[in-house]
């Protein structure tokens, strides 16, 4: 695997922590340099706490909140209240409680077909980078059992995606269609981060860390930044395996 940085606490709570750390640090290095910070949240369960804490008595004044601009790594392909929707997750835990005006949120519009839906996100990037590099300033991305990140499933289509920062994918082990940012627009982050943490994603960190490169069976090696850094944020179970 590529030059990385691993953070390892003992708990999930002591990981998060450090996570939300590392965020606020990145986004105080971003909105000097460029005024403003853009994130890009991961789903699934792990974030949850995360975001929680970022909008906590705690971190809630540590960040310039009307300087923050939040997307999304992937999106189920369900309505935005659905219960299986990042985005409803996402404004509940900290949208929600941080008051976000809606030019600071850019979700995954899952009114429209699958196709439209990813092509008018690629839209939305674009516009908002406008004549500077696309370059988000963080992404937060998960890793799967199966070693799945974003909506980067093992031998699907989307993987071999070299041109599109957006692309819409069935996924047939959740039979339902996904959006999903591509290893191309990942790549082009300033800092990436994975949270990871449990014993389930022990065996899924240890092929993609330390297994033979096969990104069709294992999506997570695809992320590897161009220009920017990834880090690893981890508790001991999960790294359990790449510390044996
Ligand atoms: O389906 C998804 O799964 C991954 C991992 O989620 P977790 O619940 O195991 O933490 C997540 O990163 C992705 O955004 C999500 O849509």
């Amino acid at each position: 695997m590529d030059k990385h940085t691993l953070r390892i606490q003992k708990t999930p709570d002591l990981v998060i922590q450090a996570l939300a750390e590392f965020v606020v640090e990145e986004a105080r290095r971003a909105i000097r340099e460029h005024g403003r910070f853009s994130l890009v949240l991961s789903g699934g369960s792990s974030p949850k706490k995360l975001f929680a804490l970022l909008a906590s008595a705690t971190y809630r004044d540590r960040l310039e909140w009307d300087r923050l601009f939040f997307f999304f790594g992937d999106e189920r392909y369900v309505p935005a209240d659905h219960a299986d929707s990042n985005y409803r997750m996402a404004r509940e835990t900290l949208f929600d409680p941080m008051k976000t005006t809606p030019g600071q949120v850019f979700r995954m519009n899952t009114d429209l077909s699958p196709e439209e839906a990813a092509l008018a996100y690629e839209r939305d990037l674009r516009a908002y980078f406008g004549d500077r590099p696309m370059r988000f300033d963080l992404v937060l991305l998960g890793l799967g059992d199966d070693a799945h990140t974003a909506s980067l499933f093992p031998h699907t289509k989307v993987l071999h995606e070299k041109e599109a920062l957006v692309k819409e994918v069935y996924v047939e082990k959740v039979k339902m269609f996904r959006l999903t940012l591509t290893a191309r627009a990942i790549n082009c982050a300033t800092s990436v981060a994975f949270l990871v943490f449990g014993d389930s994603k022990a065996n899924a960190l240890y092929h993609v860390m330390k297994g033979e490169r096969n990104v069709d069976e294992y999506p997570a090696q695809s992320i590897h930044p161009e220009q920017g850094r990834l880090f690893w944020f981890l508790d001991e179970a999960a790294a359990a395996r790449i510390n044996a």
